[in-house]
């Protein structure tokens, strides 16, 4: 019996009539979805429909305890993934999406990303704390992928069940060296933001999280052989790895799998001599390897640049040196530290904040959402007296309700029941010398602001499940996008404790605010998008200065990370490679003829758009020039020539702009 109905019209956006054709017929009539709907998805629809019992339902998460426990039987994954959970969500952020990472069985352990989203994906239990494996919530990208070992997407109604229609996952297993699935990691939003970029650093990310894994694990009496075509690619999350065991093959991970066409199975036990047909002593330190001439396929080079790795020495990474043609440019990763752009008036609130937080005055940093608050933050606590002590930072509002108290007081030993679990210490003793920066202070459960009050005035913490008060030594830093004033005095934040931190303000406006908004996007851009990799149009550099950024810096940078991410080295970024809504903000704004051919090949062409829909000359002309100049690949002289003017004027045109 199948446990979910085909779904009525009022569904989501992205449902096309052939899945909702496919759907009715597989859960009216039974008939089988096979080329109606991608086969991973067909073959997950059937492993659903014949589960013994039923699947619908809103399933409870775990209580904090039983989550606390499985996060900890997952340390060494949670301490590889979690770095990259929160990169990813980073460079995902203007999309409204969140990032999972979640544990072999598909029990979710960690979230990072939109709130927003967050909260629409606790209504059908998309959240830390509940099993999202096939078995449980039926077709979807986390328990899908764990079954078929496999990355996959599922949209809208995809999903088996009917209540998660709403979603858009895309989910990549992490596999160990053995062909063992690790965890899982996925991306989840409205199945509008599951673009193919989405998927793509979904997948990047989980390569890099298995890279790290794997170079931590090597067991002992194994070594790795190192090997890719490029050198450069040579201890990159990109190089092909293979264990070895007495010349034997005792895992791989999926690069080697590619490289060789072989699966885990028929690797597994071979000798690497009957892959390589040149395996060279492993005392050198520099080498090429030759792929056996029977697995050389047409079109496959039979050379890599290889290296060792011995067991566990990590220092013993080879950097090589193989002089091999390649066409392959290496493409730049994104840098996890992009440039911080400091203008006069941040540089002086940030001075003045040092001098507070040295007299032990707590200090509140307000501003919309990725202004740079937190950067602020560890920027002042860099300048501190307290710069050898820690920085604790704690985001309140990604913290589940039940599991805040936990994690910023932190627990005796025993102090839950049925729990074989360490104490901790808590983020508060955490901070001790240093400071602790409450993010999203305006999210704190009212109960936890009257503890943290207390703690402020006593300078005292007691941990939970007993134990005695202990000092604290921290200054506090908060940040909030909330209005704290008006919560306070609608009853919603403690008033008492808004006074204690309204000393000192600091006010960090939204990027567009800044007198040199365009300047400061400019020379960010410029950052990390260098001029010798990259070029961008005149018209895509154009639609990035006028765009009014709402997600402020972070989103900023997120876009041009992700812009160096997929572009080849080299290439030129046109207006049509820019996010969905800078290009229409881009359009709204410079309604022109779409292109500089039908601008200049029929002269009539302007003229006629300019009765349909007015448009200012001055505007028309910026369009026809940097079009011009973007089909010219950038050179002012030849769109000069291509539109019949002299190349100062064109110069005088553009540096008038
Ligand atoms: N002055 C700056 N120059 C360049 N990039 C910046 C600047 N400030 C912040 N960023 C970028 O924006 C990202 C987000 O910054 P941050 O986390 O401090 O924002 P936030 O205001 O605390 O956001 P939220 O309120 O959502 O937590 C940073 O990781 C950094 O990449």
């Amino acid at each position: 019996m199948h446990q979910s109905r085909p779904v009525d019209s009022a569904g989501i956006a992205t449902l096309s009539t052939t899945l909702q054709l496919a759907r009715q017929r597989f859960f009216e009539d039974g008939s089988d979805p096979q080329g109606s709907v991608p086969e991973l998805i067909a073959r997950s629809w059937r492993r659903c429909s014949a589960l013994p019992c039923s699947l619908s339902g809103t399933p409870e998460p775990l209580a904090q305890e039983a989550l606390l426990a499985r996060r900890d039987a997952q340390g060494q994954l949670r301490r590889h993934a979690l770095p990259e959970l929160e990169a990813l969500a980073e460079a995902l952020s203007p999309s409204r999406v969140m990032v999972l990472l979640a544990d072999p069985q598909g029990m979710i352990l960690d979230a990072a990303g939109s709130d927003v989203f967050m909260n629409k994906a606790q209504r059908v239990a998309l959240m830390p704390g509940v099993e999202w494996s096939e078995v449980q919530r039926g077709t979807n990208a986390i328990g899908t992928a764990l079954t078929e070992c496999s990355p996959i997407t599922v949209l809208g109604l995809q999903h088996y069940l009917e209540q998660n229609g709403a979603l858009g996952c895309t989910a990549a297993p992490l596999l160990g060296s053995e062909g063992q699935v690790l965890g899982v990691l996925d991306v989840s939003g409205d199945p509008r933001c599951i673009q193919a970029q989405t998927v793509g650093l979904v997948r990047m990310a989980g390569q890099m999280i298995e890279h790290r894994m794997a170079m931590d694990n090597c067991p002992a009496h194994t070594e790795i052989l190192r090997f890719a075509r490029d050198p450069a690619l040579i201890g990159s999350h990109r190089e092909a790895l293979l264990w070895i065991r007495n010349a034997t093959i005792v895992g791989a991970n999926r690069a080697a799998m590619r490289a060789l066409g072989m699966t885990f199975e028929q690797l597994r036990g071979r000798f690497v001599d009957d892959l390589f047909s040149a395996l060279p002593a492993t005392d050198r330190e520099q080498f090429e390897l030759a792929l056996h001439p029977w697995l050389v396929r047409p079109g496959q080079s039979a050379s890599w640049a290889s290296g060792w790795v011995g067991p566990k020495s990590a220092s013993n990474r080879l950097t090589l040196a193989v002089e091999q043609e390649s066409t392959e440019q290496v493409r730049q990763i994104p840098s996890s530290k992009p440039p911080i752009i400091v203008d006069p008036q941040r540089e002086a609130q940030r001075q003045r904040a040092v001098r507070v937080l040295d007299c032990g005055i707590p200090v509140l940093i307000l501003g919309e959402s990725g202004v740079g608050k937190e950067v602020f933050a560890r920027q002042v606590h860099q300048a501190s007296q307290r710069s050898q002590g820690p920085f604790v930072a704690v985001n309140c509002a990604a913290i589940p309700e039940g599991l805040i108290e936990a994690e910023l007081f932190g627990y005796e030993e025993g102090a839950f029941t049925g729990a074989r679990r360490k104490g901790q210490a808590g983020q508060i003793r955490e901070a001790h010398g240093g400071v602790l920066f409450l993010d999203e202070i305006g999210d704190m459960p009212l109960s936890m602001q009257a503890r943290l009050l207390r703690v402020l005035q006593d300078h005292e913490v007691k941990a939970l499940g007993g134990g005695r008060q202990q000092s604290v030594d921290f200054v506090l830093m908060c940040a909030t996008h909330r209005d704290l004033r008006r919560m306070a005095a609608e009853g919603r934040f403690r008033s008492d404790l808004y006074y204690r931190l309204q000393h000192f303000v600091v006010d960090l406006p939204a990027l567009r605010e800044h007198a040199d908004a365009k300047a400061h996007i400019d020379e960010l851009l410029q950052t990390i998008l260098p001029s010798g990799r990259l070029r961008l149009s005149p018209q895509a550099r154009d639609a990035l200065l006028d765009y009014s950024w709402p997600g402020n810096w972070r989103q900023l940078v997120a876009v041009a990370q992700t812009l160096l991410a997929l572009a080849e080295p080299g290439s030129c970024i046109e207006l049509a490679d820019l996010p969905n809504e800078i290009r229409r903000d881009w359009r709204t704004h410079h309604q022109q003829p779409p292109s500089p051919s039908s601008a200049l090949t029929r002269p009539d062409a302007e003229w006629e758009g300019a009765t349909t829909s007015p448009v200012p000359l001055r505007a028309m002309t910026d369009t026809a020039i940097h079009a011009a100049i973007a089909s010219c690949g950038g050179n002012v002289s030849r769109a000069a020539r291509l539109l019949g003017v002299h190349r100062s004027t064109l110069y005088r045109h553009v540096i008038q702009k």
